[in-house]
């Protein structure tokens, strides 16, 4: 079978170097993520060429940019098969992949080359001042970059989704996309005011992640759920209008809990508060919507593996997003939480679980369509499935290990009201959790060997519905 006659239009191909894109990027990131992760243990290392910081920028940055890379390839092989017409301009898409690619290499190039200062100069940021601040670091140049390409981009799927069939899922899609855009321009406000700084940085890092990206996370998982469960659209869009009405009225105001000790007014103690409390409401409503849709599934899919991934997304995005957000949201308890490491342990299981899962979800399904087959065979899924698991309990350890860390830090530095101990006093304390967050970075690098590796395991590729849906009817 060729690849024409899997894909239902030939444009959804433009997303293959997309996904390639993202997934050596991700490697990149990882590889970076244990250098950091050995600099907290053994400080000089790799000293004088990566300092921490330029590590840790190429590090997150990395992430960004990789989970864009993620999301447009799907939306170029979402959009086409939703719409039921052919991608307005593949052309467009693939000159914008290598500009957004050669930006990106260019810019953590930068990153590694030059000391941060000198990079500033060297890229006009005198011009306009945009950098040096945590995930928006990029030079000048390459932010102007990421603007251009996510309007092409837009301008591309927004006008194949105009002269083609409207989905809910397109729709929602569209506006989640488009809200990335919007926000991401608020990186080019930068008031020398320190306080309405800080306020407008939280626009781009929580409105994306707690707003606009849940919008891009419930329409892919809503695509992949329609595709393999054959449930009807009907009770799958109702499921996705109503999670993506809870995010964005939890989320938005929800920003208060970035409010507390910045220097804004006392009522986001309260506002931050009480919204961000109900943020894990539209982040449960997936994993009840994810399984409920799997349970009254209407065929047996070839490709198992991407539900597995599907599942997963929604439990381990509720585990780090909701439950892991939750417990440190509450104005009292963010007091002493704010900037340990119950954040940092936060942030990696929320990226993970929802963003990071969530673009493997579709990658998985969307793959081996791309490849000229429906799914995988029995063996390569098999290699998949252990990859996730292998991946999900090395972050496990290593949100653990953090989240101890956390707890002791916060007990032995933050509580003691005289007496307490120094910063790094307390560092010195946390070595062993340090060690066992290597230990399970180590784990999740060997899961994502095993993930690439699956691309390479052969076999007959699994071609029809495993069990019959008449079968499936009756049980
Ligand atoms: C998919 C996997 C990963 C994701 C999504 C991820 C995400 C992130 C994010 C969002 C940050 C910024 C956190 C914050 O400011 O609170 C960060 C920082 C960091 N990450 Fe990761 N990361 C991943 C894997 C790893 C691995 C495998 C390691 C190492 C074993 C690692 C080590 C670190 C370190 C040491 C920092 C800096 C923390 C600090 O400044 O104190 N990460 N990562
Ligand atoms: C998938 C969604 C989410 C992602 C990817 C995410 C990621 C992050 C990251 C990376 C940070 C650290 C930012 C920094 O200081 O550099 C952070 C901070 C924070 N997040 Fe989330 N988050 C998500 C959802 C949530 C939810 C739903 C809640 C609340 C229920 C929450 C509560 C918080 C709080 C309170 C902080 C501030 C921590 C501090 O004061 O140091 N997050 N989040
Ligand atoms: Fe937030």
């Amino acid at each position: 079978m060729n690849t024409h006659q899997v894909l239902k239009y030939r444009s959804q191909a433009v997303a293959k170097p997309y996904f390639i894109a993202a997934m050596l990027l991700f490697a990149g990131q990882i590889l970076f993520g244990i250098g950091l992760g050995l600099q907290y243990v053994i400080g000089d290392f790799l000293f004088p060429y990566i300092p921490f910081n330029q590590a840790r920028m190429v590090h997150t940055n990395l992430l960004i940019v990789w989970l864009l890379f993620g999301f447009m390839g799907a939306a170029y092989y979402i959009v086409p098969e939703e719409s039921e017409t052919e991608l307005w301009s593949p052309k467009l898409a693939l000159a914008l992949f290598w500009i957004f690619l050669v930006a990106g290499a260019l810019t953590i190039v930068g990153y590694l080359a030059v000391p941060y200062a000198k990079l500033a100069e060297l890229t006009g940021n005198d011009l306009l001042q945009t950098m040096g601040r945590e995930f928006l670091e990029q030079p000048l140049p390459t932010k102007v970059g990421i603007v251009v390409v996510a309007l092409g981009f837009l301008f591309n799927i927004g006008m194949t989704v105009l002269r083609g069939r409207k989905t809910s899922i397109t729709l929602v899609l569209l506006l989640g996309l488009a809200g990335l855009a919007v926000f991401f321009l608020f990186s080019f406000v930068n008031p020398h005011n320190l306080v309405r700084d800080k306020m407008y940085w939280w626009f781009v890092v929580h409105l994306w992640v707690e707003g606009v990206w849940e919008l891009i996370l419930g329409s892919l998982l809503a695509y992949v759920l329609v595709k393999t469960t054959g449930v009807d659209r009907e009770v799958i869009d109702k499921w996705l209008y109503v999670i993506i009405a809870f995010a964005l009225m939890t989320g938005i105001l929800g920003t208060g809990h970035h409010f507390y000790f910045i220097g804004l007014p006392g009522y986001w103690q309260w506002i931050g508060s009480v919204f961000s409390a109900m943020e894990p409401i539209p982040f449960f409503m997936m994993t009840v919507f994810a399984f409920n849709m799997v349970q009254r599934r209407r065929r047996e899919h070839p490709n198992q593996a991407a539900v597995l991934w599907a599942l997963g997304t929604a439990v381990m995005g509720f585990l780090g997003a909701g439950l892991w957000g939750f417990i440190h949201t509450l104005s009292p308890v963010n007091y002493y939480t704010h900037g340990s490491q119950v954040t940092a342990a936060h942030g990696h299981l929320a990226f993970y679980g929802a963003y990071v899962l969530v673009v493997i979800t579709l990658i998985s399904y969307a793959m081996p369509t791309l490849r000229g087959r429906i799914a995988n065979s029995q063996r390569a899924q098999a290699v998949e499935m252990w990859s996730f698991w292998i991946m999900s309990i090395g972050m496990g350890v290593m949100v653990l290990a953090l989240t101890g860390a956390g707890i002791l830090q916060i007990w032995l530095q933050r509580m003691p009201t005289e007496g307490a101990m120094s910063f790094m006093s307390t560092q010195d304390q946390l070595r062993f959790f340090y060690w066992v967050r290597i230990a399970g970075g180590v784990t999740f690098l060997l899961g994502q060997f095993t993930y690439f590796s699956s691309f390479f395991v052969g076999g007959e590729p699994v071609k029809a519905d495993t069990v019959p849906s008449a079968k499936l009817a009756q049980a």
